[in-house]
């Protein structure tokens, strides 16, 4: 009857985004297919998705976005399943090479450098957190040379790609009509426990994305009525019919092709086959911050002896791959309470029909993240009373909560799984992640070898400066104080103090106790920044200069989170998508286009 038909068909609608194949975009691949374009953009992520929107607003501009992974699948929209997509091919999985005194529990000692090959890049394996970063960072962009970088210049293309629908937030920092989604997610009691333990010791509830960010919070999420807003679907599922914009998935850019010191296109490979596309104006290299050095680097540009060494001819000398920021976090805090709120597979499973239906409930948790703090330990040197030093990550569930999916994306060892974890697996658990967001220890990376398919050599000098080590220590025993508060009390809230593994024999909670513990079970939150650092020529570290140009060469540009010259107080998908926004502005006014 035409009742149960009406009923059927809402239904479906209502499971049409879960259930979309958006590998559909293969489809484009036909779509002018010529090899002379205005644009080139290399890599559709979080800063390259938005790039090619903006340019392609404009019709008579023919733009080529190319990227080397595939469209997202059915499941990447499930907030609850975050972590999962790291173990499929929408990750790159890099390695940090080894490294002396780090990464001891984890498998070969060799730590997991996850990155994402989609289109829509990183923002289709990632946590969904949505964060831009505190006032103090940009204006310190501005004071080092880097005109238009401020705070109060960059916050205009934050709120131009927002769409927000928080539920409480900070007049006149936020902005409902853009493309990116902005929500609140699943919230659990035991967060409450987190904002009022907060609240004990001093800190107010804060819109951390405001200009006030010291304090404690609830996560607001790039998801759009519970579901995953990737950058592809916020910037490039809108724009899929603009006939002068051709995305191609599956192709790899091999080198940037020069005509002396002049970009004018790039090589790349598509189904086995080798590929020229010109660039009349300009090619735009928005791999990421571990890409885009590597393609730059492959195509001449880097330390001249680096690519001496590897015989590849030097067409501009410099610091490319140097400078690399980068956030760690330690794992191993696990408290057990008596709430049946937090992370765990069944909860997954259980709430899974009410997610796909109304985008609501525990699956739109963002892989059990719900809450973040931001704090200035006693350690601080910084005299700033509103820069925080800390972030610490609130997660409803810890390491043994989800069938050791997450343990397995972190590479923690069998062997130090079985010994530390194993006895709470499955037990109702919370944890927080203490992000160290200014390192002074500072890494780099570069070639392993001229194919441009052999993975780089990345180096995270975590802890070489021993203030990192401190101020690590600091921000645990803040959260050690934080779990005695009262209303995590009223969830029986009871710190697992098992001894790390290869720690036993150091005085339990002696600094020397914590050292060994970072060392052995911290990781990479995923924010490598700085390799293709935007500085004044007078710096030596500087690739780009302030309008993101790469100095020494003409018609090339870097945009994406490479370009960022030092660790921010935020994760990194935001500020790239906002030197996506930027770079268009500036790419258009360039070329006279700017409305
Ligand atoms: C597991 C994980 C969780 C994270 N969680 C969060 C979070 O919750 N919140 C947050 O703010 N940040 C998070 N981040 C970080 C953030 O998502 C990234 O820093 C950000 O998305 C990077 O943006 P980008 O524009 O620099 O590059 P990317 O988004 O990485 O895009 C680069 C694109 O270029 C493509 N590419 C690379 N080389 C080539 C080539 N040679 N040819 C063609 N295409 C190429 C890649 O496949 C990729 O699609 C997370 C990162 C990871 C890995």
């Amino acid at each position: 009857s035409p009742g149960i038909l009406n009923g059927w068909l809402n239904t479906m609608k209502k499971f049409r985004d879960v259930f979309q194949f958006q590998d559909e975009w293969i489809s484009q691949q036909s779509k002018i297919s010529e090899d002379e374009y205005d644009f080139i953009i290399v890599g559709s992520g979080s800063a390259g998705s938005v790039i090619a929107n903006r340019l392609s607003e404009v019709s008579d501009w023919k733009v080529l976005l190319l990227e080397v992974g595939k469209g997202e699948n059915l499941f990447t929209s499930v907030p609850a399943l975050a972590p999962v997509f790291q173990l499929t091919h929408y990750n790159w999985n890099y390695l940090m090479e080894y490294q002396e005194n780090f990464a001891r529990g984890m498998e070969g000692r060799r730590l997991a450098w996850p990155r994402g090959r989609a289109l829509g890049g990183t923002s289709v394996i990632n946590y969904m957190i949505y964060t831009r970063g505190n006032p103090r960072d940009f204006d310190t962009w501005a004071i080092a040379g880097n005109p238009g970088w401020s705070y109060y210049e960059v916050l205009p293309y934050y709120l131009k790609s927002e769409r927000c629908r928080l539920q409480q937030f900070q007049e006149g920092f936020h902005n409902d009509q853009g493309l990116l989604g902005v929500e609140n997610i699943y919230h659990s009691n035991v967060l409450d426990a987190f904002i009022a333990g907060g609240e004990e010791l001093g800190y107010d509830q804060v819109d951390y994305n405001s200009d006030r960010q010291i304090g404690f919070s609830r996560i607001q999420a790039n998801v759009i009525k519970g579901r995953r807003n990737s950058v592809a679907k916020a910037f490039l599922h809108p724009i899929r019919d603009r006939p002068n914009l051709r995305i191609l998935t599956s192709a790899l850019a091999t080198k940037i092709i020069f005509a002396g010191n002049k970009a004018v296109g790039v090589e790349y490979t598509h189904n086995f086959l080798k590929f020229e596309a010109k660039a009349r104006k300009e090619v735009i290299v928005c791999a990421g911050a571990l890409a885009s050095p590597q393609l730059m680097m492959l195509s001449g540009i880097g330390p001249r002896a680096h690519l001496n060494d590897l015989n590849i001819p030097v067409i501009a000398d410099l610091p490319v791959g140097r400078n690399l920021h980068d956030h760690i976090t330690y794992v191993g805090l696990n408290f057990l309470v008596n709430s049946t709120q937090t992370m765990s597979l069944p909860n997954v499973i259980k709430y899974f029909g009410e997610w796909a239906i109304n985008g609501t409930g525990f699956d739109t948790s963002l892989g059990g993240v719900g809450g973040v703090a931001y704090i200035k330990t006693e350690v601080d040197e910084n005299p700033d009373p509103s820069y925080p030093d800390m972030e610490l990550l609130y997660v409803d569930g810890c390491l043994g909560s989800d069938a050791k999916i997450t343990a397995e994306t972190m590479r923690i060892s069998e062997d130090s799984y079985n010994r530390y974890w194993r006895k709470i697996e499955g037990k109702p658990c919370w944890t927080i992640f203490p992000m160290l967001v200014h390192p002074k220890s500072i890494g780099y990376m570069e070639l392993r070898s001229r194919n441009p398919t052999d993975h780089p050599k990345f180096y995270g000098n975590y802890l070489s400066d021993e203030r990192d080590l401190r101020t690590m220590i600091a921000a645990i025993r803040f959260i050690l104080t934080l779990a005695k508060t009262s209303k995590f009390k009223e969830y029986h809230t009871n710190f697992y103090d098992a001894p790390v593994p290869g720690c036993e024999y150091l005085t339990y909670d002696s600094d020397e106790y914590w050292q060994c513990a970072i060392e052995t079970f911290s990781i990479t939150l995923h924010h490598q920044v700085g390799t293709c650092k935007m500085g004044p020529n007078t710096d030596p570290e500087a690739v780009v200069n302030h309008n993101l140009q790469v100095y020494g060469v003409s018609n090339l540009r870097v945009a994406d989170t490479s370009v960022i010259p030092k660790a921010l107080t935020a994760h990194t998908n935001a500020p790239s998508i906002m030197v996506g926004e930027k770079a268009s502005d500036i790419i258009k006014a360039a070329w006279g286009r700017l409305q």
